[in-house]
Formats: C-alpha cells, sequence, structure tokens
C-alpha cells in the first residue's frame, strides 16, 4: 500500500485550522483530520468547512467516540467526514453502532487501541468489530504524566510492529512522534503516517533554516510517499 500522509489539526479555531490545511494540501498532504480539540471548539460546522473548502479531500473526524456511537457518527459523516474515530476502551456494543453508521452513511471507521491494557489485543478487537483502520496510539496525558514521574517517555513505534502483526487492516501510529519517526512509520509497516504536534503546534520550530513552512512539509511528504509500505506476512 502506497504511503498515505494525513496532518491533525489541533487547533481551536477553524480560521487558522482552514490557512493550516491549505498549505498542507499545496505541500502535498493526503488527509485533513480534524482534531478533538478542533471538533470541540467549533463541532460540526467545523468539519462542514473544512468539506466545503476542500471537496474530494478525505476528512478524519477525531471525535474519540466512548458512546451513543451510531448518532456521533453518522452526525460527523453527514457533515464531510469520510473517517470517524472510535474507542477500543468503548463497549463493543458502541464499536458496532459506529462500524454500522460508517456502513450507512459512507464513512470508514479507525479505531483507536489509546490506554487499553494490551495495545495488540485492543486492536485485534477493533478488527474483529469491523473497523477499517487501527490508531495505535500513545495517549498525551499518558506520556506527558511518565515523563514527569522521571521514566522514558513511551512511544507508539515501541509496539507498532506488533499491532502491525496482529492485524490485516493498516495501522496509524500517533502519539509524540517526532517528524523523523513518523517518516519512518512505513518501514514498520504502518502505512497511514499522521503528522502532529510538530506540524501544526511548534510550527515555529519545524521551519528549516530557510523558514519555509510549506517548502519542509512539500520535503516530508515526498519522504513518506516515496516508500512502499512492507505488510508482514500473516500466518
Ligand atoms: O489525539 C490526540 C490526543 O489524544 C492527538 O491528536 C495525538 O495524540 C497526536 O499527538 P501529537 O501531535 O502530539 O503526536
Amino acid at each position: 500500500m502506497k504511503p498515505i500522509v494525513q496532518i491533525s489539526l489541533d487547533l481551536i479555531n477553524i480560521d487558522e485550522a482552514l490557512e493550516t490545511a491549505a498549505l498542507a494540501m499545496r505541500a502535498g498532504v493526503d488527509w485533513l483530520e480534524a482534531g478533538t480539540p478542533l471538533i470541540l471548539a467549533e463541532g460540526l460546522h467545523g468539519v462542514r468547512k473544512l468539506r466545503e473548502a476542500f471537496p474530494g479531500v478525505p476528512i478524519v473526524a477525531d471525535l474519540k467516540t466512548m458512546d451513543g456511537g451510531y448518532l456521533e457518527a453518522e452526525m460527523m459523516a453527514r457533515a464531510g467526514a469520510t473517517h470517524v474515530v472510535v474507542m477500543a476502551r468503548a463497549h463493543a456494543e458502541t464499536i458496532k453502532c459506529v462500524v454500522q453508521a460508517g456502513k450507512d452513511f459512507g464513512a470508514k471507521v479507525m479505531g483507536d487501541n489509546m490506554v487499553c491494557e494490551s495495545m495488540v489485543d485492543g486492536a485485534k478487537f477493533l478488527e474483529d468489530l469491523g473497523c477499517d483502520y487501527v490508531i495505535h496510539h500513545i495517549g498525551y496525558d499518558e506520556r506527558r504524566g511518565i515523563a514527569a514521574s522521571g521514566q522514558r517517555m513511551p512511544s507508539p513505534l515501541d509496539q507498532l510492529r506488533e499491532v502491525v502483526e496482529a492485524v490485516n487492516i493498516p495501522v496509524q501510529a500517533v502519539g509524540g512522534l517526532s517528524l523523523e519517526q513518523a517518516i519512518q512509520c512505513p518501514q514498520y509497516g504502518a502505512p497511514l503516517v499522521v503528522l502532529g504536534a510538530p506540524l501544526t503546534i511548534d510550527a515555529d520550530s519545524f521551519k528549516t533554516a530557510s523558514g519555509d513552512l510549506e517548502g519542509s512539509l512539500r520535503m516530508i511528504c515526498e519522504a513518506i510517499h516515496s516508500q512502499t509500505t512492507v505488510l508482514p506476512k500473516k500466518t
């Protein structure tokens, strides 16, 4: 599978999100993500505005659904989301409802294994219930808390290979990845590469010496697109 580049718009203002999304599209990004903070700040209107501005571009709504899954997925799909996100820690019935809504309203379902006791089992559970993709995710608070206690900060790369080997659906690694680590994800068999905080939150420190954010992002997209994801042979 050819790698796909997604940018997470973890912003709290739709104008800033639209501006960042336009730059990302010019640079060669494939998918836009309405991040959780953007959905909280702007709701369905934010997703609709992204859809109007970028017709034909896949939009992931990072809802992190825990309950009431059918309606949440339906509303996001009607607003223009092509992908919705449900949590593995939700009840199995919720995940099934999101999968059903995805079928009824033409959206793909990404299942997120954040804070599962076993992230590998969480990924399998999501696949068994019909999710189309697995998001292998180390949460923001978890990472910060562990780092603050003096321990090594966990990375989604730590168990990425195991997760990729456990399922037959595409995997995306999320949570604190540097740009260099994100670029490496297809080598782990994870073809959906999400670029987050280093671009949307730490944009100033990301710029190269030339200060050209768009040019730097274009180079990153090219580096990701030029790879082929090697998926492990399943037994
Ligand atoms: O969903 C999220 C938080 O729950 C973030 O989008 C995700 O953790 C990405 O984080 P970062 O951009 O720091 O890698």
